[in-house]
């Protein structure tokens, strides 16, 4: 079990960029915030060094303001640091990363449409799925169990999706929306194993590195380093595979500091990346996204929006993401599948059924 004895210190800075990807001649604002047990008043100071020398530019003394507008003088990447004065007499500092483009740098790109020579590494086969549901509904479950014990519930069939069908292939990046309840999710977890679908068939070839409810796999009981270790074994990594990755999961995190506190202090952002860092530490063959990424904050999502693009242009991940964020969808998925109250409604490339899906608000 690995050792959990490090003390944690009571409070810390935290630094939050709005934006840590720019292109030359944009800005970015630092955000300073603490965390834990926090003293009574903390002022901030903020400097920034380029990576690689020591072109440091310190702001005054230490005020109230708590956003830093940062400006960078010419591309490259950039340190920017958040010192925290604590009433405590305590100083203690956060820094993130921005990185610095030249606008003529080409960015990531979404894959293209696959030939029909790719292997399908997802049927989904007329597949239906339906939920027994209670018909009536109790006042508390004390008449629930009354009901259940003297075999009076009802139930009624639910059917969350309706005959539906498509298939997936290797490298693509594959999105699934519709309006809530449609059952985007539940597709999901049909795909995941987590659910057998009532009706038709779902094949998946290759290893599953599924993120699709926060916190599954994940005891909160146990510290975050332990549940590196417990959440790495359920996706079927060895011990020593965790201990050689280890530092750099906790560096695709950043969470260097807060290892050694149990997961249920933790904010949901941060569980969001501890399960996104172990999940792609390797390149899994099949990566499910539902969500997760919203609940992380700006600079984390565009790390994770890196990260699989990354997968997904090494050709052999496939990606399989559900979001309400349309512009997401837009700039990783190559195909996406409408699903609209467990009926497909369309099937096809991301610009004809993201353009169709938009219109149904307009
Ligand atoms: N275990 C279950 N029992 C009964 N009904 C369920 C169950 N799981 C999901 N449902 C129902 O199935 C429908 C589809 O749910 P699902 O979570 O798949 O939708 P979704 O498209 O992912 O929604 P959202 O965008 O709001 O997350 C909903 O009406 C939901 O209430």
């Amino acid at each position: 079990m690995p050792n959990t004895s490090a003390e944690m210190p009571e409070w810390l800075p935290v630094a939050t960029l709005t934006q840590s990807d720019l292109t030359f001649g944009e800005h970015t604002f630092l955000d300073a915030s603490v965390i834990g047990n926090a003293p009574r008043h903390v002022l901030y100071s903020y400097y920034w060094n380029i990576e690689g020398g020591g072109l440091g530019d310190k702001t005054g003394t230490p005020g109230d303001q708590t956003r830093f507008g940062f400006i960078p003088p010419c591309p490259g990447r950039f340190l920017l640091t958040v010192e925290a004065h604590g009433s405590d007499g305590v100083v203690r500092n956060a820094s993130a990363w921005v990185t610095v483009r030249s606008s003529s740098e080409a960015t990531l790109k979404r894959p293209d449409v696959s030939q029909s020579d790719a292997e399908d590494v997802i049927s989904v086969d007329d597949v239906s799925m339906i939920f027994n549901v209670a018909s009536e509904q109790f006042g508390s479950l004390k008449e629930y169990f009354i009901a259940l014990m003297r075999h009076e519930l009802k139930f009624k069939e639910f059917r969350a999706l309706n005959h539906i069908s498509f298939n997936v292939k290797r490298g693509e990046a594959f999105g699934l929306v519709g309006t809530n309840g449609s059952g985007k999710s539940t597709m999901l977890k049909i795909i995941a194993g987590v659910l057998e679908a009532s009706e038709g068939n779902c094949s998946v070839h290759g290893s599953i590195a599924p993120l699709i409810e926060l916190g599954a796999g994940f005891d909160m009981e146990l510290t975050a380093k332990e549940n590196i270790y417990l959440n790495g074994a359920l996706l079927g990594y060895r011990k020593e595979f965790i201990d050689e990755h280890f530092n750099d999961i906790v560096e695709f995190a950043e969470l260097q500091n807060f290892m050694d506190m149990p997961l249920k202090n933790y904010s949901s952002g941060m569980v969001a990346r501890i399960a996104f860092a172990i999940a792609t530490i390797t390149e899994p063959d099949i990566l499910i996204v539902d969500e997760t990424l919203s609940v992380g904050d700006y600079l984390f999502q565009q790390k994770c929006e890196k990260r699989i693009q990354e997968l997904v242009a090494s050709g052999n991940v496939t990606v399989l993401l559900v979001s309400h964020s349309i512009d997401l969808v837009e700039r990783i998925c190559n195909r996406v599948c409408w699903i609209e109250k467990g009926q497909m409604r369309m099937l096809g490339t991301t610009d004809e059924v993201c353009a169709a899906y938009k219109s149904i608000g307009a």
